[in-house]
């Protein structure tokens, strides 16, 4: 398919707080690239159409080069018939004091729902990219019900977790974003996530060096980073919404745009078993884009402080699938 074709790409949530963040900037370009004409189709709940229909006319107002069409469905079907990308982002949110388990129950059964339908009308190339809570075990869902679409094409955000740790560490090293490469954010998006800086490049120091320092990196960067998401919601009494739509449209460009040379990102895919992560948990790995699809990075070297924190998040993933395997086809 060539870069220029117009792309469908189908955001659920349309209507919520990280829809609204992301759809000016995917019609402005940011995700697919200036020269990919996009086709967006929005889909809601029922009770939610109007404010969709709303957003809707603000895009229109955007005058946008790129956006060839805006269209709006209460029905999942038809706003994933022939789909190219499907942003998967409606579901409930965490709120104050919740936490991520009771989401499971709740939000399990919209992803069995949204992977069957997907397997049945979306495009051959379709992409999907969960963002709805809890991430990685709803796109495992997903995909257990998309028989027909091969198991890598279902992904998870934790771009968001990699770039919540590319920023700590700017701030303790006194650089800047695009001086830092190399980070990697294994297993869950959940507390139990682990970023690791042993193998980051940051303005031109070793991460292994800055790690030397455990007080910092164990009661400071790693908590820090991996509870930023309940910082943001005690804090702002609402979750992330502009950063989670920013690192799914950086999740987006990379997987189809490539990784820069010489770095990866994070990104949760079904494991093919590598790095002791049993196969099809979908669990965040350093990856890197090459044509079109996701590379994880093989053979980095991983210490025991790594291998115990990995396996902890691994874990608790294994928990989420045992936990939902009523949803899973027998
Ligand atoms: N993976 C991450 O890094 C990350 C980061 C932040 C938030 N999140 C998660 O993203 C999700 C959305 O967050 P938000 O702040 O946009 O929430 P929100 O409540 O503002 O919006 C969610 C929207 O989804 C819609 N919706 C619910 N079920 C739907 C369905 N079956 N089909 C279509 N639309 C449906 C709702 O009507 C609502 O408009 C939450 O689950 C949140 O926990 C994930
Ligand atoms: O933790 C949450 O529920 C919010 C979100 O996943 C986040 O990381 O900001």
């Amino acid at each position: 398919m060539s870069s220029s074709h117009p792309a469908v790409v189908t955001v659920t949530g349309a209507a919520g707080h990280i829809g609204y963040a992301a759809l000016f900037r995917i019609a402005a370009g940011a995700m697919l690239g200036h020269e990919r004409p996009v086709h967006l189709r929005l889909l809601e709940l029922p009770h939610a159409v109007s404010a969709a229909a709303g957003t809707a006319m603000e895009l229109d107002d955007g005058a946008f080069e790129q956006l060839l069409s805006v269209d709006i469905y209460d029905d999942p079907r038809a706003a994933f018939d022939g789909t190219d990308f499907a942003l998967l982002i409606g579901s409930r949110p965490r709120s104050k004091g919740m936490e991520r388990a009771d989401l499971l129950q709740a939000n399990a059964a919209i992803f069995a729902e949204q992977g069957a339908i997907l397997n049945d009308v979306a495009a051959e190339d379709l992409r999907v990219i969960v963002v709805g809570n809890p991430a990685n075990t709803n796109a495992a869902i997903a995909s257990a019900h998309a028989p027909d679409i091969p198991a890598e094409r279902f992904t998870a955000l934790t771009r968001l977790d990699h770039n919540r740790a590319i920023a700590q560490l700017a701030h303790r090293a006194g650089c800047v974003a695009r001086e830092i490469s190399r980070v990697t954010v294994w297993g869950n998006h959940s507390p139990t996530q682990y970023p690791d800086i042993f193998h980051a490049r940051v303005a031109g120091r070793s991460g292994a060096e800055l790690a030397t320092d455990r007080t910092w990196l164990e009661d400071d960067f790693i908590p820090t980073v991996a509870k930023r998401g309940t910082a943001i919601i005690e804090t702002r009494g609402a979750s992330s919404a502009a950063s989670a739509a920013s690192a799914t449209i950086d999740h987006v460009h990379d997987w189809v745009l490539g990784t820069p040379a010489d770095d990866w990102t994070s990104a949760a895919l079904p494991s093919p078993g590598v790095y002791g992560v049993p196969e099809g948990l979908v669990c965040s790995f350093p990856v890197r884009a090459v044509a079109g699809r996701w590379e994880i990075v093989e053979g980095l070297d991983i210490n025991d402080f790594s291998r115990a924190r990995i396996d902890a998040s691994v874990a608790e993933l294994a928990g989420e699938i045992a936990a939902v395997g009523d949803l899973l086809p027998a």
